[in-house]
Formats: structure tokens, C-alpha cells, sequence
């Protein structure tokens, strides 16, 4: 396993943010990502949110599809929705990225980025569960794509990772809190990448 390339980005030899981030490639091999990354592309019943912004409605660049367990409720912007039930290819997912974060996971938000022009802006994940330590797992198929991060508190102080196909990434602690991350577009020509994020979400009791 390629360990280097984690620290090539970041400061001689250290760890970028310990505590707050872990980062393995190839926890699943070039051949499987490649076979579960055509399945997933082809078989999740992908569909492009709208999301408001400064009051106008527009669609957000990049495909998207929730599962998890079905007492568990997704909100997003106010609007919330039903996750689709776990697939086998999704289980089996999930099964080594908690025996890698150490954590069971009840849902999980796939993202389809078709091109460089699909992205995702400045956010953090704390969008269900406020001001609680969020643990996300985050398993990446594809392309390899810039995850930047940046301190909420100090936009200067910031890194990039570069996920690439079949690596896992785990934020943790008290990272949502403090820093934001996203995927920029890219003016370079890309393949397609499929990112998924496992997370604890509420259970709704209906
Ligand atoms: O595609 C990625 O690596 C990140 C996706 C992400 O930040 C999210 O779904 O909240
Ligand atoms: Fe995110």
C-alpha cells in the first residue's frame, strides 16, 4: 500500500491533522473499485437536487442518491426524504469501512461527479446533527479528485488531499466543527467518480 502519497501534499513527513482525519488508499483494490464503480453509475437511481441559493432555486452539479436504514431521516435545506434500502454492493461497502473507522453507520450519500465541471462548494457535515462530533467515512471510486479543507476560522490555513480510487477517508473529532471541505471544479477533462459518505443520521420514530 502507497502511504506516501498522503504526506506528499502536506508537511515533510507529517500527518496532515491528526485526530481529525484519516486517510487510507487502496482499502478496496483498482479491479473491484472499477467493477463497483460501473455498477454504482449504472444501478442507483441517481437524481439531481435543487437547493436555494440567495433565494434563487438551482440544481446542484452533481448526482446524488441516499440509503440507510428505513427508520432514518435525511433532511436536507428544510426538505427531508426517505433513504432507498441498502443495496449488497453498499453493504459489503460499508462492512470494511466500519471495521475501519471502528463505528456502525445507518446511512450512507452517494455523490456522482460526471465530469470536472460536477463539484461540491465550501460546507461541513454537520447538517443533521449540530454541534455533536460527527464521524463521516468516506470511500472514493474514479477519478481521482482534490478534497480540499479549509479552518472556518482562518480561510488561509488550508490542505488538499488527492482521493483516489478505492481509498477511504475518515473524519472525525472535532473536524466539522472547525473546518469545511469541498471538491472544486476542475477546467481539466475528467472520467466520472463516485464518493460515498457513511454517516450516523437520526432515527425518526414514525
Ligand atoms: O466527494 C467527496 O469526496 C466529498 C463529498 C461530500 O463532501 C459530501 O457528500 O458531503
Ligand atoms: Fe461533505
Amino acid at each position: 500500500m502507497d502511504q506516501l502519497s498522503f504526506f506528499e501534499n502536506t508537511e515533510a513527513g507529517k500527518p496532515l491533522l491528526p485526530g481529525l482525519i484519516d486517510y487510507q488508499p487502496g482499502m478496496f483494490s483498482k479491479a473491484e473499485s472499477n467493477l463497483v464503480l460501473q455498477k454504482l453509475v449504472k444501478e442507483t437511481p441517481w437524481s439531481q437536487r435543487a437547493v436555494l441559493m440567495y433565494g434563487k432555486e438551482v440544481l446542484t452539479p452533481r448526482l446524488t442518491a441516499w440509503y440507510g436504514d428505513q427508520d432514518t431521516d435525511y433532511s436536507i435545506s428544510g426538505s427531508s426524504s426517505k433513504p432507498l434500502p441498502w443495496t449488497e454492493d453498499l453493504l459489503m461497502i460499508r462492512k470494511r469501512v466500519e471495521a475501519a473507522a471502528g463505528v456502525s453507520f445507518n446511512t450512507v450519500l452517494l455523490n456522482y461527479y460526471r465530469d470536472g465541471n460536477d463539484s461540491v462548494s465550501w460546507h461541513d457535515d454537520m447538517d443533521n446533527i449540530p454541534g455533536r462530533n460527527m464521524i463521516v467515512g468516506s470511500v472514493s471510486l474514479g477519478q481521482v479528485r482534490t478534497f480540499d479543507i479549509r479552518k472556518k476560522s482562518d480561510h488561509s490555513i488550508k490542505y488538499s488531499i488527492p482521493l483516489e480510487n478505492g481509498s477511504y477517508l475518515l473524519m472525525k473529532g472535532d473536524f466539522q466543527l472547525n473546518w469545511q471541505h469541498r471538491i472544486a471544479k476542475s477546467t481539466k477533462p475528467l472520467n466520472e467518480r463516485v464518493n460515498l459518505t457513511f454517516r450516523v443520521s437520526n432515527s425518526v420514530k414514525s
